[in-house]
């Protein structure tokens, strides 16, 4: 028998008998079950519970409202990651899978792009995040969006940012962006907005019925918008999830 293999055995008999001091197991047994199963179920229960309560806040408005410029302020501000569900959608299009060209149809009608693909890119980025507070901007975007989340990912929104724009701000904004966009064009932009009043805002009168969302008056200048949204996020970070 090796020395290292002595010493691993009392070493994990020792750590064995401080958590289950009425165990019968032998040396090699103590070793084989430390090994297997205390070290590996705590290194996997850390990831999961990490996994299992996530903190997300769902960040909604209509197009040109600030969604993404304020999730950068607050991801830089409190830690958050900050997953854009049409930025995911938009890097699906430019790594050449199979559902690039529909998505890129589907955006540049200022349509939603079928559930599933979208749950499944955000279930991915969260999975494979070693973050646990997650800011989702621009998703759910429909009832059917809201309820394949629940069912794939299997959480809620710990809260929601509702960020309530003047359609005309909106336009605006869109209009003037100048990322190149394919939908940042006064007939997409139409469009966007209809779906916005018929599919968007339904999801926001949903969690309002739970008290979850926080609604802000998105007119201002970006720093003063921060300021209403700061209080928040300093609240959530002092209540033990953070
Ligand atoms: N408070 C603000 N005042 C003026 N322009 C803003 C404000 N917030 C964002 N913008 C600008 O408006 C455009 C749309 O903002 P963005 O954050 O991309 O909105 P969304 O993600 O909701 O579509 C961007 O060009 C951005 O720089
Ligand atoms: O959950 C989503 C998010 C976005 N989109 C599509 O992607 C476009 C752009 O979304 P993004 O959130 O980037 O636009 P924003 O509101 O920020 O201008 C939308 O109009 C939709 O066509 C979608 O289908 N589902
Ligand atoms: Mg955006």
């Amino acid at each position: 028998m090796r020395w290292s293999s002595i010493f691993l055995s009392s070493l994990s008999r020792s750590f064995h008998r401080r958590l289950h001091p009425q165990s019968t197991l032998n040396g090699f047994e103590f070793a084989q079950h430390f090994f297997t199963t205390e070290i590996l179920s705590s290194a996997k229960e850390g990831v999961l519970s990490k996994r299992m309560s996530p903190f997300i806040a769902f960040v909604l408005g209509g197009p040109g409202s600030g969604k993404g410029t304020q999730c950068t302020k607050i991801a830089d501000a409190f830690g958050f990651t900050h997953l854009s569900a049409g930025d995911l959608l938009r890097k699906e299009i430019l790594s050449n899978g199979e559902n690039g060209a529909m998505i890129l149809d589907t955006i540049k009608e200022g349509k939603i792009v079928p559930s599933e693909i979208t749950v499944n890119l955000i279930r991915r980025a969260i999975e494979t995040s070693e973050n646990h507070k997650f800011l989702i901007d621009g998703f759910p975007r429909s009832d059917e969006n809201r309820i394949a989340f629940e069912r794939i990912v299997g959480a809620e929104p710990d809260i929601v940012l509702f960020f309530d724009c003047p359609e005309e701000e909106m336009v605006k904004r869109v209009l003037s962006r100048n990322q190149g966009r394919i939908d940042d064009n006064i007939e997409t932009v139409k469009k966007r907005l209809k779906v916005f009043h018929t599919l968007n805002l339904p999801i926001v009168n949903y969690y309002s019925g739970k008290g979850k969302v926080h609604k802000i008056n998105a007119v201002g200048t970006v720093d003063e918008i921060f300021e209403k949204v700061r209080p928040l996020f300093a609240a959530f970070s002092n209540n033990g999830k953070d």
